[in-house]
């Protein structure tokens, strides 16, 4: 297909999923435990994406050169040819629309695993793509765990490798890739920093550490876990963030005023709550939660719920600072000076994202500017404009995805050099 035919198909998804908004989030709340509430952006952010790339898909094109003689050149955007895209559980529609968006866009096929934790909700996109006139098998799902995403990643048939994971499982899919000599996007965990000045806005602040800490029950790789705040405001700021956090509506992941739901499982809810007991054993407070919730409803009492957690006294070496969690856990750091809070936020081995707050636009930029961190958010956190490129530094990976960059990760440049005069041969 051409590009713009692939812009009209990718349009009509876009437009079946906009159309099908609550069916496809309730799903997703079934599928993750995720609120309802979220779901629906998550949904949103979905369409949004494939609407963003077909859009692109009109307009690829390569760049003609011209050379000495009236000879010339020109490359071509070509597509790499079967990407395979691999999933977490936290985003699962999102995270395929984030893979086949720029895959398809660019007029690859993909074979999309997703996790098995949360199998649902892909296979109803799979549907969708085929109703909006995707060929079919030109995206496709396949369900399994580990074994099932090796054998995708080893196939020779596969060109690409897109992964959204944990830093270890990135690591053997870097392996296999190399290997095969395949190009990898890893989208990987993190503990970004988020860094509250004393002049910010405080009431945009504490709003801004909450959505940086327990969307999707904190579950989210980008999140802000390690706040670093100003000490001149760490009493204030710390008293209004424990008053919101205990407000926080936890259970039924289906009502409406429901705002965290359940986690994953049960070992990922008992490891979260490991987390929390060794941070107390290390000396941090506990200033609010951390413990299991049980829902008044009796259908919802085995359920994977708990309070959403900020821990006070903690210091840089401490395993709840160091290590992602992947849970309602927010750390508070004390710091004094810039330059003092920079090392600190620096000091680790993921770079994801990272924050800041503050009225002084020249100190917002200075310090974004000196994070070691792919998405940097300043007076503002974990909002996901799909204009905007996502990826990390360091252990959190490399590639983009979204954005006008994904499509370098997406395709292959084919140059080609014309001559219009005789060849001037050496021999
Ligand atoms: N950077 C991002 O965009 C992003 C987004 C979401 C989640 N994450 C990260 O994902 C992690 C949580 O997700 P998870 O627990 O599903 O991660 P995970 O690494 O356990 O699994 C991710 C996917 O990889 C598959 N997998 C597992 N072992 C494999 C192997 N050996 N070969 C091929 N595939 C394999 C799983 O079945 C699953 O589909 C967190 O670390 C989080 O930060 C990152
Ligand atoms: O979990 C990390 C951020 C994200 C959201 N959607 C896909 N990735």
């Amino acid at each position: 297909m051409s590009g713009m035919e692939r812009c009209r198909v990718m349009l009509e998804a876009a437009r079946i999923i906009r159309e099908q908004r609550e069916e496809i989030a309730t799903m997703e709340t079934i599928n993750n435990g995720k609120s309802i509430f979220e779901a629906r952006v998550d949904i949103d952010i979905s369409w949004q994406c494939l609407e963003y790339y077909a859009g692109l898909a009109g307009s690829l094109a390569g760049e003609h050169i011209q050379l000495p003689g009236g000879s010339f050149g020109y490359t071509r955007r070509e597509p790499l040819g079967v990407c395979v895209g691999i999933g977490a559980w936290n985003y699962p529609f999102q995270i395929a629309c984030w893979k086949s968006g720029p895959a398809l866009a660019c007029g690859n096929a993909m074979v999309y695993k997703p996790s098995p934790f949360t199998p649902i909700s892909v296979v109803r996109l799979a549907e969708i793509f085929t109703e909006a006139g995707v060929p079919k098998g030109l995206f496709n799902v396949v369900q399994g765990g580990a074994a099932t995403g090796q054998l995708l990643c080893q196939h020779p048939d596969v060109a690409k490798i897109s992964f959204t994971g944990s830093v270890p499982t990135g690591m053997k899919i870097m392996e296999m890739a190399a290997k095969g000599i395949k190009p990898v996007t890893l989208e990987l965990g993190g503990k970004s920093p988020l860094i509250i000045f004393s002049d910010a806005d405080l009431e945009n602040a504490v709003k801004g550490a909450l959505m940086a800490n327990f969307l999707t029950q904190g579950e989210v790789c980008c999140n802000g876990t390690r706040v670093f705040v100003e000490r001149k405001i760490l009493d204030t700021f710390t008293k209004e963030v424990v008053k919101r956090t205990q407000k926080i509506k936890i259970g039924d992941p289906l009502l409406e005023d429901t705002r965290m739901g359940a986690l994953i499982n049960r070992p990922h809810l008992n490891r979260v709550q490991g987390f929390i007991k060794q941070a107390k054993e290390q000396g941090a407070e506990v200033l609010c939660g951390g413990d299991l919730y049980v829902p008044d409803d009796p259908k919802l009492k085995n359920g994977y719920y708990m309070r959403p957690c900020v821990l006070g006294n903690c210091k840089d070496d401490m395993t709840c600072v160091k290590e992602e969690i992947f849970g309602p856990v927010m750390a508070i750091l004390p710091f004094d000076t810039e330059e003092e809070v920079l090392e600190r936020a620096n000091a680790t081995k993921f770079g994801l994202a990272g924050g800041v707050f503050t009225r002084d636009i020249q100190k917002a930029h200075r310090v974004v500017a000196a994070l070691k961190a792919g998405m940097c958010f300043i007076n503002n956190y974990n909002v996901s404009p799909v204009e905007l490129p996502f990826g990390g530094y360091k252990s959190s990976g490399f590639g983009r995805e979204n954005g006008r960059a994904a499509i370098e990760y997406y395709s292959q440049l084919k140059t080609v050099c014309v001559e219009m005069g005789d060849v001037e041969s050496a021999f």
